[in-house]
């Protein structure tokens, strides 16, 4: 881990998540205390489910986003009731509290509770409250991203969209905006036009996983046919020169979350996450935690990683903390008062960590 002042200088920095899954942060423990108090049989077949210690055993081992994923739909299977998505938000922003997050735009994705009979209304209900605790418990903001899971059939996709609460959520801003997540090689953004256009007419902010797996088309087809305004991961546009200078230019940020990269096999090492590349080009970006239960860090474990790797600077620390501020999709007034905090920190820990 970081130097201990350098790591106290990121602990205060009034950080912004822009790439978190909810349902990603389920930990092994919550998983199995939730599977016997809900009567779920979590599948027999597989040794990594005898314990909580053997599953995290199993999640240091995953060789792609789609080994992952398999892991992520079977633990979502335990969450049931509206108290179920509050508990495993709460576990997620109290992690969040400690590592000195501001703001949180966080995804979850409806489709996969639907589909085993738990309502858009329980799960939404649960996060609510979790935002809404949050915000009082620890001062912490938020977002909600109701994300659209791509290797689902378009039509299931459509009408979770149309549906009569999903709709209620969109227009009393209960859910700020739209996402696509889940296996992406086999699925282009281009299947989810009419869904995306859709969100733009009512108003809805915009964003897409690509470029994760993924080829850098995928990035530039999100922006030109999705007309997302922000890409999560992204890391894969260091293979289009030219579109990486035309994010650059047009300021679109990239949510970047490098110890997800590294744990899904998507980079060897941290080091080859394209940090260095982004800053010198000037391609705007935040650094975020992904699936933390599953991928060994929340988002101060991110900035640490980055900061062993790249040994950044202060000024570099502070303009990837105003570029996440300035990126985030709340109020101007809260983008102000997290502006001033970082003027603040900054003034203070710069003379020391200069010297
Ligand atoms: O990193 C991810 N990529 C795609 N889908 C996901 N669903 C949860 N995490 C991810
Ligand atoms: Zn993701």
């Amino acid at each position: 881990m970081c130097k201990s002042t350098f790591h106290s200088f990121l602990q205060e920095l009034p950080k912004c998540e822009h790439h978190m899954h909810l349902e990603g942060s389920l930990s092994p423990e919550v998983l199995f205390t939730l599977a016997k108090r809900n009567n779920i049989t979590l599948p027999q077949d597989d040794d990594a489910f005898q314990s909580p210690e053997t599953l995290l055993a199993r999640y240091s081992r995953f060789t792609s986003l789609d080994d992952f994923l398999h892991y992520y739909y079977i633990g979502m299977s335990v969450l049931i009731s509206e108290s179920d998505f509050e508990d495993l938000a709460m576990d997620y922003f109290r992690h969040a509290a400690a590592d000195g997050l501001a703001h949180a735009e966080v995804f979850f994705d409806p489709q996969a509770h639907i589909e085993r009979g738990i309502t858009y209304n329980t799960v939404l209900a649960g996060f609510s409250a979790a935002r809404a605790r949050a915000e009082k418990e620890f001062g912490i903001t938020s977002e909600l991203i109701c994300c659209f899971l791509r290797h689902l059939p378009v039509p299931n996709c459509m009408s979770m969209f149309k549906d009569a609460d999903v709709q209620a959520s969109f227009k009393n801003g209960s859910v700020t905006g739209i996402g696509l997540d889940s296996s992406e090689k086999p699925f282009p953004p281009a299947l989810f036009e009419e869904i995306y256009a859709g969100a733009k007419e009512l108003g809805l902010r915009r964003t897409a996983h690509a470029g994760e797996e993924g080829p850098a088309t995928f990035i530039s087809d999100a922006l030109d046919v999705l007309k997302v305004e922000r890409i999560d991961h992204g890391i894969r546009l260091v293979e289009d020169e030219a579109l990486l200078q035309k994010i650059a230019k047009d300021g679109t940020m990239l949510s970047v979350c490098p110890l997800s990269n590294k744990v899904l096999c998507c980079v060897k090492e941290i080091s080859e996450v394209p940090i260095r590349k982004f800053l010198d080009a000037g391609v705007k970006f935040s650094i975020n935690s992904d699936d933390p239960a599953y991928f060994g860090g929340y988002i101060l474990d991110n900035y640490c990683a980055v900061h062993e790797a790249f040994n950044l600077s202060v000024a570099e620390w502070t303009s990837i903390c105003r570029a996440g501020i300035e990126g985030s999709w709340c109020s101007q007034a809260r983008k102000d008062e997290m502006l001033a905090r970082l003027d603040e920190v900054v003034g203070r820990w710069a003379p020391k960590l200069s010297a």
